[in-house]
């Protein structure tokens, strides 16, 4: 399956450890899902964590959502047993935090077979590797970790988040090449929808699939940012219907609103109207 054709608007992730918030996201309008073993988790409930979540997951309940464990990394304690524990629950992908190299990927792999992998691109090595690390055979998509990228590169905090373009273009360029996902970071300030709208804008402009998200509170906001609006839709309609005038003409281009419109508009126009098409699939 072609994940790109697959809506990943809103990626929530929730505390392995707590019951209450895994069992409130079998009902959220949530994309997918990032049951979280690494930072939302204490070190005293690393490991009951494991198990709270093999059984929630195993109760099952989450529907089409994406289901993603992310694992502490491989230099902590945690990690192996975790990958280890990972292989056997019901979920569809494993996150590896801090992946700095094509090596990392290898290493989960070694342990979860052929479970798909994806992987937090959150430091300085990430970055500068990131076309090799978006070619591993097992990766299916990309997960920006910018509270980290931003603690290593010691930059103070921008609403245009200047100080992390580099990284973020890095990664999307390694993505859109493989044809991987790529989802945005969290927006911290969970109670500010405004805050949170211009920065679902400003990502949906550079052109993630979706935004991380870290409260239910966010989930509307990122919903509509990353999915068609009807300007698109319909602007979209009409570029297919002139271009295909166009090409029974005999002529390969089309003009709509006063601009030209090729083969590639129309590959685009298809797209955006394949991507409402799967997301009003996922909300019947
Ligand atoms: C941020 C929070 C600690 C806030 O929690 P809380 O004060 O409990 O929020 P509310 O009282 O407003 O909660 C209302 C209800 O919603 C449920 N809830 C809250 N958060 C979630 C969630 N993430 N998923 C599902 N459900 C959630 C509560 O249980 C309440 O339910 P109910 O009682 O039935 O009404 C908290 O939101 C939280 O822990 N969020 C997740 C934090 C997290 O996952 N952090 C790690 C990921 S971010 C990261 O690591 C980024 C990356 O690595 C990087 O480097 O950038
Ligand atoms: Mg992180």
């Amino acid at each position: 399956m072609d994940m790109r054709a697959r809506p990943f608007r809103s990626v929530l992730y929730i505390p392995g450890s707590k019951p209450r918030a895994l069992d409130k996201a079998r009902g959220l309008p949530v994309d997918a899902v990032i049951f979280d073993l690494e930072d939302a988790v204490s070190a005293s409930e690393k490991v009951s964590a494991r198990e709270v979540l093999a059984q929630q997951l195993q109760q099952g309940g989450y529907g089409a959502r994406m289901r993603i464990v992310r694992i502490n990394g491989f230099d902590t304690k945690w990690g192996v047993a975790d990958a280890r524990a990972v292989a056997q629950m019901d979920c569809d992908a494993v996150l590896l935090p801090k992946v700095s190299s094509l090596a990392d990927l290898d290493a989960l792999a070694e342990i979860t077979g052929d479970l798909p992998i994806w992987a937090m691109m959150e430091t300085p090595r990430g970055m500068l590797n990131a076309a090799e690390i978006a070619r591993h055979p097992k990766l299916q998509g990309m997960v920006m970790g910018t509270n980290d990228l931003a603690k290593e590169l010691q930059t103070r905090f921008r609403v245009d988040r200047m100080p992390l373009m580099a990284g973020l273009g890095l990664c999307l360029l390694a993505a859109k090449a493989e044809g991987l996902v790529i989802v945005d970071g969290v927006y911290n300030a969970f109670k500010d929808a405004e805050g949170l709208a211009e920065e679902c804008r400003q990502g949906r402009d550079m052109g993630f699939d979706g935004k991380t998200l870290i409260h239910p509170a966010q989930v509307d906001v990122a919903n509509t940012a990353f999915a068609p609006s009807e300007d698109e839709m319909d602007l979209a309609r009409r570029q297919i219907a002139a271009f295909d005038e166009a090409e029974a003409a005999g002529q390969g281009v089309a003009v709509v609103d006063g601009k030209i419109v090729e083969n590639l508009h129309v590959v685009t126009a298809r797209e955006i109207i394949a991507k409402a098409d799967a997301i009003a699939a996922v909300s019947l």
